[in-house]
């Protein structure tokens, strides 16, 4: 019998629903996301701008997904504690953390000047 084809983009969207819906920290990342996206859109960012908090919004979802993935990886193949299953989801999440410092950073880079602006007078 012939196998139909799998459809990726059917796995990918099965991926963000099962990260969205397992991780409480894919929940504050979409918040903050929407809440730059929104501040973005209010203080009428550059196109350069627009670029940087893209980027950052990527970075963190991208590496809040591979954590996810290196979490269940874990899991399946080290159910019981072992210094090496540690050692992969400190790594993964240490990931997330530098991900998330940049995007603060950026954030910071970007907004903290306009709201100066905005507020100081
Ligand atoms: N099998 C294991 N062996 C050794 N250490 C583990 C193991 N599982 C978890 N740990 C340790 O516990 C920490 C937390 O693991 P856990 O699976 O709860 O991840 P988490 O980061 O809390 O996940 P979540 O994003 O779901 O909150 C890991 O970073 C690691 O230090």
């Amino acid at each position: 019998m012939k196998k139909r084809p799998s459809n990726p983009f059917a796995h990918a969207f099965r991926g963000l629903q099962a990260a969205y819906l397992s991780e409480r920290n894919v929940k504050i990342h979409l918040a903050a996301a929407a809440l730059s996206v929104a501040l973005g859109v209010w203080l009428e960012l550059s196109m350069y701008e627009w670029l940087w908090i893209s980027l950052s919004i990527a970075l963190v979802f991208l590496s809040e997904l591979l954590n996810t993935a290196m979490e269940a990886l874990v899991d399946m193949v080290s159910p019981t504690y072992h210094p090496l299953a540690r050692k992969a989801k400190d790594t993964a999440a240490a990931a997330v953390l530098v991900a998330a410092a940049f995007s603060l950073l950026v954030g910071g880079i970007i907004f903290i000047p306009k709201f100066w602006s905005i507020f100081a007078l």
